[in-house]
């Protein structure tokens, strides 16, 4: 909805003139438009042939048409490209651009760090600026991304380019209720936005309409288009309309023909720009791998720390458990360096502020599961280090590129225990990653177990998260499809877990198959000392014929209840999410919280009866439950039919206070009398309270007394401004405060899309808004001036500080590039 500039109305009588120039100015900008696209079609012939040739482009730097000012742009986006420092073109762009801004489908891949976000950028604002997109056309462009990561830095990458552009532009990635982002929806011209939190607003948003999309784009679209958003991904895309131009992008890209017919595309052009290329990665990254045991990863890592401390490195584990305890643990044995952690159970604010205190440090060493493995764009990262073997190729070659990235050198390396390295030499080989072996320096090692262990004993959070971590690393080595690198059996677990200064390895419980079976009859082999006389215990009592259930056992365990506390205390912010992700575990643990099916089993197995019978107490009822029919067993699961055994509850009431007293308590007989005549008590009561309301009527009083002063002091210095603003509007003299921001007008406008306004609100117009500090610092006066004299109606929206938090994106994504 068009901004009223308030400033800006033309007087009656200049009305014809101003139409006149109007209707000339729309001719003059189609005429230049035809030109765009007439140059586009030329541009397009030639880039498809060289693309077809599959021709290496020449030093980029030498090569004049390289540049993006050869390139027919708009001039929003030649200028925003300009400002942001974008001058040559690098192979990718040079290659995918011409044929995005033709409209052609793409499939593009190109290594990390090789610009593949301009590279679908550029065709998306200059698809809608052809076009002649406005605030009415709705929806133009979604681009989807895998994880809110790298939509946010997508979403930066075209606040800067986009920056003289006016269409409006949003971040959809959740962390705000759905119905806040819903009615921003409506207004936006290109959204960034992750699928799952996309497909929520397609299905619940009423109103939100995409039928006018011209533009899908998928980045990282191999990891968008595999099963983990499978579902989501192909029930978006019904919602869209399927004659759009859709680009897909990444650096392990593939012609996957399910993928193509899933998405409509239409004769798509694949640009797969490093096919040709001797290695999968950038030539500017060193690559090293190093056989260390499990056992000993813990030390070769703090070692290999120590040794580094000057870099900025990242450190891929394989799980947010993992990435938890080795935190705290190097936390505790303090490297010399500044650490910080990242993995998906993080709140989003945490996750985004993390984000931006790596990428603004000089040395630091990052923890961190995958959700930074793909296209996010750290700047300055020296080493790139993988304790945890990647899944596959694709995630090394994912995870490795986030250093190097565009002509910067980098350096990685991959700790492999001696069972994983075969296997992932083998695949790394027939992938084209050059990689190669060194030894760990013996005198670098520095061995930490002793100190963890004896920081586990005596912090029993540690030990809990160093549990937890000692379980998801053995169940993601469990879950692995590929048995060529990954075998559990080949794992040393007890010395693992006694690396974890654990005291022994916790029982894990296979999901399926004959491990459950064996690990059932076995006695407990891998049990910790402690857990072993528990055993000899339980035996003892079982033959006695005690009936005792799993639960009993579980509550005599010190570390369980006992932990979970202190644990949640340790993780602090993330203890929502933690208590959440323990149900990943769930299969796994040998101790289990919930009362399902597989617990029905253990308990069958250790309780004693005969087999199919349980008896379950401590529900609260009179009567034990006792499980001897399936029936019974569904009903265990249905929280209504086991109220009845939970027994009856009793009935409070709270006072004002809020303590809770029986409801039907009455004064005894002789406390009655005790406290006088009836009538002399009623009298007593009524006196008593009337002083009670007295005392609040003065504090009431004195409060709408200063209410009243507060408003008014308001009112008179909104007056005071007020006059302050007519004096600023009158023709400036020379010298009074020529430097005042020229912008300062254009941010203090209504903002768009608020509604029609009545002439009651007209006066509201008058009244200045808090004056908004500089987005673009690096802008130039020139520039500003430039937007302040464009043409057109909308909004500008300025965010005083960098955005580093969630509010702050929101109020980006509110405003972003509209006019
Ligand atoms: N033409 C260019 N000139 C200078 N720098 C560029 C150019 N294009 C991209 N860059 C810079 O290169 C870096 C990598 O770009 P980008 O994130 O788009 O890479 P990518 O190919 O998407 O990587 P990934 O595969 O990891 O997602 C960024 O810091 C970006 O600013």
């Amino acid at each position: 909805m068009p901004a009223v500039r308030a400033g800006n109305r033309a007087p009656q009588k200049q009305k014809p003139h101003k139409e006149n120039t109007k209707s000339l100015k729309r001719k003059r900008d189609q005429e230049d438009i035809q030109k765009l696209q007439n140059a586009v079609d030329e541009n397009a012939r030639n880039a498809l042939l060289k693309n077809r040739a599959n021709k290496t482009l020449q030093d980029p730097k030498s090569d004049d048409t390289t540049k993006f000012s050869t390139l027919p742009l708009s001039k929003p986006t030649a200028s925003g490209l300009e400002a942001s420092h974008f001058q040559n073109l690098t192979d990718v762009q040079a290659r995918a651009i011409p044929l995005g801004l033709k409209g052609r489908d793409i499939l593009g891949a190109a290594k990390t760090g090789s610009g593949k976000t301009l590279a679908f950028l550029v065709p998306v604002l200059e698809k809608l600026y052809r076009a002649q997109w406005t605030e009415y056309d709705g929806l133009g462009a979604l681009i989807i991304s895998p994880t809110r990561e790298l939509a946010v830095q997508i979403f930066e990458v075209l606040r800067k380019i986009g920056r003289y552009h006016t269409f409006s532009a949003g971040l959809v990635i959740g962390g705000k209720s759905l119905r806040e982002e819903a009615e921003r929806l409506g207004r936006m011209n290109i959204l960034v936005c992750t699928p799952g939190r996309m497909l929520q607003h397609l299905d619940q948003t009423a109103g939100f309409d995409v039928d006018n999309l011209q533009i899908l784009v998928l980045d990282e679209a191999d990891r968008i288009m595999d099963m983990g958003f499978q579902s989501a991904v192909d029930a978006l895309v019904e919602h869209l309309p399927k004659s759009r131009q859709t680009m897909l992008f990444s650096a392990t890209q593939s012609k996957k023909v399910s993928d193509l017919a899933r998405l409509s595309l239409k004769d798509p052009e694949y640009v797969a720009v490093h096919e040709a290329a001797a290695a999968a990665t950038p030539t500017t990254l060193t690559q090293h791998y190093l056989v260390t045991p499990l056992a000993e990863k813990m030390e070769t890592l703090y070692g290999f720390i120590k040794a580094n401390l000057k870099s900025k490195m990242i450190v891929f584990l394989s799980s947010g458990k993992q990435v938890r305890f080795v935190y705290e643990s190097f936390r505790h044995l303090q490297p010399g360096i500044p650490l910080l952690h990242l993995h998906g159970r993080q709140k989003q604010v945490a996750r985004l502020e993390i984000t931006s205190r790596f990428a603004a440090a000089k040395y630091s060493c990052l923890f961190a599961t995958d959700v930074v493995a793909r296209g996010v764009d750290f700047p300055a990262v020296d080493w790139v280090v993988q304790m945890d073997c990647p899944e596959d190729t694709d995630t090394y070659i994912h995870r490795v590129g986030r250093t190097a990235r565009y002509e910067r050198n980098g350096k990685a390396v991959l700790f492999l225990d001696p069972s994983e390295e075969e296997g992932m030499v083998k695949r790394l080989e027939q992938r084209k990653v050059p990689i190669q072996k060194v030894n760990v320096r013996e005198k670098k090692k520095q061995s930490v177990k002793n100190q963890i262990q004896d920081m586990c004993f005596k912090n029993p959070d540690l030990k809990y998260l160093g549990q937890k971590a000692f379980i998801s690393y053995t169940r993601s080595v469990h879950l692995q499809k590929d048995k060529e690198i990954f075998d559990l059996k080949k794992l040393d677990l007890d010395a693992y877990a006694a690396s974890l200064g654990l005291p022994g390895a916790p029982q894990i419980r296979f999901q399926k198959g004959e491990d459950v079976k064996k690990l059932k009859n076995a006695p407990r082999a891998g049990l910790s000392s402690d857990s072993e006389s528990e055993l000899e215990e339980e035996k003892k009592k079982r033959k006695k014929g005690e009936v005792r259930t799993k639960y009993d056992r579980m509550f005599e365990r010190t570390n369980q209840d006992v932990l979970t506390s202190h644990y949640n205390k340790l993780i602090g912010d993330e203890g929502q999410a933690a208590n959440n992700d323990d149900s990943d575990d769930q299969d796994f643990l040998s101790v289990k919280r919930v009362l399902e099916g597989d617990d029905l089993n253990e308990a069958e197995w250790s309780n004693g009866l005969a087999p199919g019978k349980k008896i379950i107490t401590g529900l609260g009822g009179e009567e034990p439950f006792v499980v001897d029919s399936k029936r019974r067993e569904k009903m265990l699961k249905s929280k209504k039919k086991m109220l009845k055994f939970k027994g009856k509850g009793d009935k409070v009431v709270f006072d004002d206070e809020g303590i809770a007293h029986h409801p039907y308590r009455i004064k005894g007989e002789e406390d009655f009398i005790r406290d006088g005549s009836a009538e002399a008590q009623r009298q007593k009561f009524v006196e008593s309270e009337a002083v009670k309301v007295k005392e609040a009527d003065i504090s009431d009083k004195q409060l709408a007394k200063e209410r009243r002063r507060e408003k008014k002091e308001k009112r008179k210095a909104r007056e005071a401004m007020e006059n302050d603003e007519a004096m600023d509007s009158m023709p400036r003299l020379s010298g009074v405060n020529d430097d005042e921001d020229p912008l300062a007008l254009m941010a203090s406008l209504p903002i768009a899309g608020e509604g029609e306004r009545g002439d009651s609100e007209a006066s509201e117009e008058k009244r200045p808004k808090k004056k908004a500090k500089k987005w673009f610092q690096d802008d130039s006066e020139d520039e500003r001036e430039k937007i302040k004299n464009r043409k057109g109606k909308g909004k500008i929206i300025e965010v005083g500080e960098a955005p580093d938090t969630l509010e702050d994106y929101e109020a980006l994504a509110a405003g972003l590039l509209e006019d």
